[in-house]
């Protein structure tokens, strides 16, 4: 078997995926950290592997950016590969000023721009949230390695470069402590099939004091947060 978009046979991916949106992230994060990898997809170049970190099997997939994009990866592996969680490993930028640059945001909800929810046709607005077993771990996780974290709310949004310039400082005066732009789509795939997800996020840049980081940073030095989530696969 195979999709459009993935050609991993059954049985090639493990029970939990993680998911950074860059393939790039994800292959720097299979060629480190696991033992025994194989490649099962490259279609579109959205590198997958799946490999073994401390005895455990683990996948490690790209979801590409934004909402559209994870939501067909997170689909089908949710529902052709018989996964049952995926955790995904991002990158975000800062709307609070005590949020620093390589923080991690252990993301508890998720508000968001889109009009992904709609194909439910529920009677009203749907809160994405994370799956709390695995939020609980990913702290336990966070103070064992005493990274710098916070849990709480994000915007998921659609737009990157915006046309509101305040767009970003609305979300912050309700409290998210971040914008990216998947964890939206992940949730409430997962919530619709019966899975779990969580979403981590490690602070690339600043809308507050507009620092950032490279690429190549943003592909290859997030380590903390990729080993809370291997540790919590
Ligand atoms: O670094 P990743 O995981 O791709 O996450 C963030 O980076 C991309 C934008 O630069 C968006 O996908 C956003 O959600
Ligand atoms: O500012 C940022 C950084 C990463 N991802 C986003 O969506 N926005």
């Amino acid at each position: 078997m195979s999709t459009p978009h993935n050609q991993a046979q059954k049985g090639e991916i493990a029970k939990t995926v993680l998911m950074p949106g860059d393939p790039l992230r994800a292959k720097f994060l299979a060629e480190h950290y696991l033992e025994d990898v194989h490649q099962f997809n490259a279609v579109r170049n959205m590198f997958g592997y799946t490999g073994y970190y401390h005895g455990k099997q683990v996948s490690i997939m790209g979801s590409g950016m934004g909402q559209p994009s994870i939501g067909i990866y997170s689909h089908e592996l949710f529902t052709q590969y018989d996964v049952e969680a995926i955790i995904r490993i991002g990158s975000c930028g800062s709307l609070q000023k005590d949020v620093h640059l390589r923080d991690i945001i252990i993301v508890q909800g998720s508000c968001t721009d889109s009009n992904f929810a709609h194909q439910f046709e529920l009677p009203g607005t749907y809160s994405a949230i994370s799956s709390y077993d695995l939020l609980e771990k990913a702290v336990e996780q966070a103070k064992l390695k005493n990274a710098t974290y916070h849990v709480g709310n994000v915007i998921a949004s659609d737009i990157f470069y915006h046309a509101d310039q305040d767009s970003g400082k609305k979300w912050a005066s309700m409290g998210c402590l971040g914008v990216e732009m998947e964890s939206y789509a992940l949730f409430a795939t997962a919530a619709y099939l019966g899975k779990k997800a969580l979403t981590l996020l490690t602070v690339s840049d600043s809308l507050v004091t507009q620092e950032e980081t490279t690429a190549k940073e943003r592909e290859q030095t997030f380590t903390t947060m990729m080993e809370i989530a291997l540790e919590i696969a």
